[in-house]
This record gives structure tokens, sequence and C-alpha cells, in this order.
């Protein structure tokens, strides 16, 4: 299977090398905009195949794209140290109204993935732009909350020295500063946090609690301070996305994809649960037995990006 990865910075390459750490597709097409980056990410990653598993990469332009049945969209700037992912938006729009067309010729039948930040917005506007051309919302999603749910569960499971696999916890609404963290929902093999912290004498308090939801929403802000970007998460995360599609797996995960309402915000692109097989999203997004407070904040969440959504579209004339 081809799969195409247009914008190969540090995100786009880090998603190319998980794929072939773990033998995911056949061949990988990277596009960008600095062909000389492109093609020097696809001569590196290319040498590390003989370490893994059989698989092609190439750097190319988008008419190489012919035939992908999945493209990773990571095109664009990220966060300097300090600035927000919405402040991010004016500029990766603009790359967005070129980048979207022109895959899409090449590639009319692949499965969009967005991770370019504000990845909700990113991606309302990947699906606005691919409706233009016959292109089902079911075939674009970005990658949501995939990581701050990766991060919750990751820290959950260091405080309950559990696999973080069999911690089940979600992240939901803006992959952003307003993300709303489930805790009413977090269970470890199947047994709500608050009990099997009881039943195994895990010390669990408001201070603990504080300090993971601090430092999962901060996640991007810290590492950033440290080392300028973050890429190994969301690029095993895209890596994983494709596999899922790839194979048709039916997993449920905390992607962004067009929603007709969350939490009474009627037509947005939020992140909340929904199931990916292999012609991409399945259906609605899986109802949450939401406590009031997190309902409210997930309206909050939802409202703020349905507010941006509506001023560039109207910016755009469109
Ligand atoms: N969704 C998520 O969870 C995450 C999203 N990101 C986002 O991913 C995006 C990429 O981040 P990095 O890879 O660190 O940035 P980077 O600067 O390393 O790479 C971006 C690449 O996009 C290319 N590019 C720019 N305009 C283009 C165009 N018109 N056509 C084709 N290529 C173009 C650049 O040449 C560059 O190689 C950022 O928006 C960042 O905020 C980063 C981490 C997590
Ligand atoms: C940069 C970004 O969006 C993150 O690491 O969460």
């Amino acid at each position: 299977m081809k799969i195409g990865i247009v914008g190969s910075g540090l995100v786009g390459a880090t998603a190319a090398y998980a794929m072939v750490m773990n033998g995911i597709g056949r061949q990988i097409v990277l596009v960008d905009l600095n062909k000389e980056r492109a093609q020097a990410e696809a001569d590196d990653l290319y040498h590390a195949v003989p370490f893994a598993s059989p698989l092609e990469i190439t750097a190319g332009d988008y008419e190489d794209l012919a035939g992908c049945r999945v493209v990773i969209i990571a095109a664009g700037v990220g966060q300097r140290p300090g600035e927000t992912r919405l402040q991010l938006l004016g500029r990766n729009a603009t790359v967005f109204k070129q980048v979207v067309p022109a895959i899409l010729n090449a590639a009319p039948d692949a499965i969009l993935v967005v991770a370019t930040n504000p990845v909700d917005i990113m991606t309302h506007l990947t699906a606005r732009y691919a409706a233009q051309m016959g292109v089902s919302p079911d075939r674009v999603l970005g990658s949501g909350t995939m990581l701050d749910t990766a991060r919750f569960r990751a820290l959950l499971a260091r405080h309950v020295g559990v696999d973080s696999r069999h911690v089940h916890a979600y992240v939901i609404g803006e992959h952003g500063d307003s993300e709303v963290l489930v805790w009413s929902m977090v269970a470890v093999g199947g047994v709500p946090l608050l009990e099997f912290c009881n039943d195994r004498g895990i010390t669990w308090n408001d201070e603990i609690k504080a300090g993971i939801e601090n430092r999962v929403r901060n996640a991007a802000y810290h590492i950033i301070n440290g080392k300028g970007a973050t890429y190994y998460g969301i690029g095993s995360a895209l890596a994983r996305v494709v596999d899922i599609i790839l194979h048709d797996q039916r997993s449920i995960l905390t992607i962004c994809n067009p929603e007709r309402n969350v939490a009474g915000v009627e037509d947005v692109t939020v992140a909340m649960p929904h199931m990916l097989g292999g012609n991409g999203v399945i259906g609605e997004h899986n109802p949450l037995s939401l406590t009031d407070e997190e309902r409210s904040q997930l309206h909050h969440s939802a409202s703020l990006i349905k507010g941006l959504i509506t001023d560039l579209i109207e910016q755009e004339g469109a």
C-alpha cells in the first residue's frame, strides 16, 4: 500500500520513521515545499529499512501521490516557544488552500489525515475543500486529541503502575488549551480509577490529579521550550492511524472529524471518540456519559473552535 506524507519536516518524517520501524505500508512518498529536505529525509529513512521492514521511500511531487491509500498532511508551521496552536491558524490556513486540492487532484481516492495545527480547524478546512471536490467527510480526519489521550494514559499508567494499554481514558474537544480530560470515565482494566487506587492502596488525591492534568494540558509547551518541537508522540499516533486504515481495524480513537453536534455546538470539528476503519471514519462519534461539568467544558471548547471556524470562513468569503 502506498502512503503519502505532505510536509516532511519533523512530524512528517517521524511518522514515516514509525511506519518503517513497524512495517506499515509498502511505499512512502514524501512531498515538501522544500524539495531538498524531502529528498534528504527520504534518503535517511531508506537507510533504516535494512534494520526494519522492506519498504520503498521516495521524495516526489504531488503527481507522485497518485494511487495513495492514505495521505498525511503535516505541512505548515509549528509553534515557537510561548505560542499557542491557535496562533498558527492564519499561516497554516493559507498553506492548506493550496495543498488540499493538489493532493486530491493527484490522489482522489485517498483518505486524508491531518496533523498540522490548529488541527481541529485545519481538519474542518480540509473537509470543506475536499467536499468541494466531491470527497465525503468520512475520508477526512485529524489526529485530534490522540496525542493528549496518549499523554493522559501514559501519566495515569505511571502513577498506578500498570501497562498504559490497559488504562482507558479520553481527552476530547480542542487539541489545545481548552481540551477536556474526561476524569469521570478513567478506568484501569475496566475498574474505575478511584476504586482501583483504593483496592491497591495507591495514593490518590486532588494534588496528584491536578499535577497529571497540568502535565497533559501543557505538555507541548514544556517540550517546545526544551527542544523546539514535539514529534515522537504524534509521529507514532499518525503511523497507528495509517495501520488501522490499511488493516480496517475498526479501532476507537479520539480523532477529529466534522460533527453535526458536540455538546450543543453544531457543525464543528473537535476530537471525540470515533471508530476508524478501512474507508475512514465510521458513523458518528461515540456518545459519552459526561458529568455536567465535563459537558460544560466540552461546550466551551467546541464553541471556541466553532467561533474561529466561522470567522475564517467569513474572511474567505466562502
Ligand atoms: N496534531 C498534533 O498533535 C501535532 C501537530 N503538530 C503540528 O504539525 C505541523 C508540522 O510540525 P513540524 O513537522 O514540527 O514542522 P516542520 O517545520 O519541521 O515541518 C513542516 C514542513 O512543512 C513544509 N511546508 C510548509 N509549507 C508547505 C507547503 N505549502 N507545501 C508543502 N510543504 C510545506 C515545510 O517545508 C516543512 O518541511 C505544525 O503545524 C505543528 O504544530 C506538531 C506536533 C503535534
Ligand atoms: C505541538 C502539539 O500540538 C503537541 O505536542 O501537542
